[in-house]
């Protein structure tokens, strides 16, 4: 036991507040004095001073609600490096869900740029899949996916080889490594030849967006000829498999493309609905224990994302304490200063940390872990229970 307290998975601690308290409980006096005051002599004032009465009263309890969430602030720190030593049992899988909607307004280059962030995640290859739901059911989407899974094939190696920190490519060939003296010979020429192959696949991309078509819409590509956007059977695509034909650090996840069905006079439910498909879909392909989403405009900062999360999920007493591990969102390219509140810090920064002294954020969108059950609507307590849970029965596919 005490061997496992000096290896914690995560700690939670208490953040000093003892200032911002008294700042805070300053001004709610502040606040009720007034509100007496402007009660007391109501009848002195007439209309004028109920409204503003009414105004100040609605202003301090949306304050106090404000305060009282972050008024016991928390920290969470993980440490992925005691999650072999104290998880003995293998890694769980996670399925990871990319969703994008249309060609034009989010170029496939972004998506590849998402799934290739995903791909290259520090976490065994073989306990990853990459689901892509394309609601634009677009042949360049998949076309760009293809020639991605082929660039990932390097991507992969070189970014776990150099321990690279933001694995989106166009983020990181934006930096020139070359001037830091640290950069030796062999990690140069590698670097030059990732950076000409991406190139490469960005070039390859552009001109296939040029034409009518990305490629000759046959074999493969047959089932998007003459498609509707909005009305189309199912297409499912493995586009990679994961055959532990390579090794370690060379092995790259599955990734499958899905466009669901779609017909004019259904309702689709945008990322609902496909959110809803990729939970169907990949449950009866990998059925891992948790689900990761993200929409195909963001991508992975920390490599180690994954590990983290299951710090959180893993470290737990009981697996009904965590429902989802929910992280928050950054945005590069900012103006300086964040003139328009672009980086929601005070969502984040003060929100946040005070929802994580409570319990816990909500879920916003994008960026979040879910243990698969807990979107199967099924109340905690059964969740174990097959009698009463038959849409957990394993289902075992072999990928062709
Ligand atoms: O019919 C649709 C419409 C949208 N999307 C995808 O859904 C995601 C979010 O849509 P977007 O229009 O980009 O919404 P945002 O306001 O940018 O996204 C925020 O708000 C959404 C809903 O409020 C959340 O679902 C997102 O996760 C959150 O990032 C994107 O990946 C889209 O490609 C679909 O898959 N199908
Ligand atoms: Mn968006």
């Amino acid at each position: 036991m005490a061997n496992e307290i000096s290896l914690p998975l995560y700690l939670r601690t208490a953040r000093k507040n003892t200032i911002q308290r008294a700042f805070d409980a300053t001004l709610l006096f502040l606040l009720v004095s007034l509100l007496v005051y402007r009660l007391l002599f109501l009848k002195n004032h007439g209309f004028v001073w109920l409204l503003a009465f009414l105004c100040e009263s609605w202003f301090t309890f949306t304050w106090s609600l404000i305060v009282s969430t972050k008024w016991n602030p928390a920290e969470i720190q993980t440490y992925p490096e005691n999650l072999e030593r104290r998880w003995f049992a293998e890694l769980p899988a996670v399925d990871m869900f990319v969703t994008t909607a249309d060609p034009g307004r989010e170029p496939p280059i972004m998506t590849v740029n998402t799934v290739l962030s995903l791909l290259a995640v520090d976490y065994p290859a073989d306990k990853l899949a990459c689901y892509v739901s394309d609601d634009g059911c677009s042949a360049l989407t998949f076309h760009s996916l293809v020639e991605a899974l082929r660039f990932a094939k390097l991507w992969v190696p070189f970014c776990k080889k150099y321990n690279v920190q933001v694995r989106a490519p166009f983020r990181y060939l934006l930096a020139d490594p070359m001037s830091t003296s640290s950069a030796n010979s062999e990690f140069k020429q590698d670097w030059k030849k990732i950076k000409a192959d991406y190139e490469q696949l960005c070039l390859k991309i552009k001109e296939a967006g040029r034409e009518s078509a990305p490629c000759d819409l046959t074999g493969e590509f047959g089932v998007f000829a003459n498609i509707e956007t909005g009305n189309h059977p199912s297409i499912i695509k493995i586009i990679g498999e994961h055959k532990h034909e390579t090794e370690g650090d060379e092995e790259v996840p599955h990734l499958v493309y899905i466009s669901r069905e779609k017909r004019p006079k259904y309702p689709h439910h945008f990322k609902a609905g496909a959110m809803n498909v990729l939970s169907r879909v990949s449950g009866l392909m990998t059925n891992a224990p948790f689900i990761l989403n993200v929409d195909c405009d963001m991508f992975v900062n920390d490599p180690q994302v994954v590990r983290r999360t299951m710090c959180q999920l893993l470290g737990r007493e009981n697996e009904t304490d965590v429902a989802f591990v929910q992280y928050p969102q950054c945005f590069y390219n900012g103006l300086k200063d964040d003139p328009y509140g672009n980086q929601m810090i005070v969502l984040i920064e003060y929100l946040g940390h005070g929802l994580a002294g409570l319990q816990g954020p909500s879920y916003f969108g994008t960026g979040c872990f879910h243990r698969r059950k807990v979107i199967y609507g099924v109340w905690p307590d059964h969740a174990n229970d097959p009698a009463r849970n038959h849409t957990l029965t394993k289902v075992m596919i072999i990928l062709t």
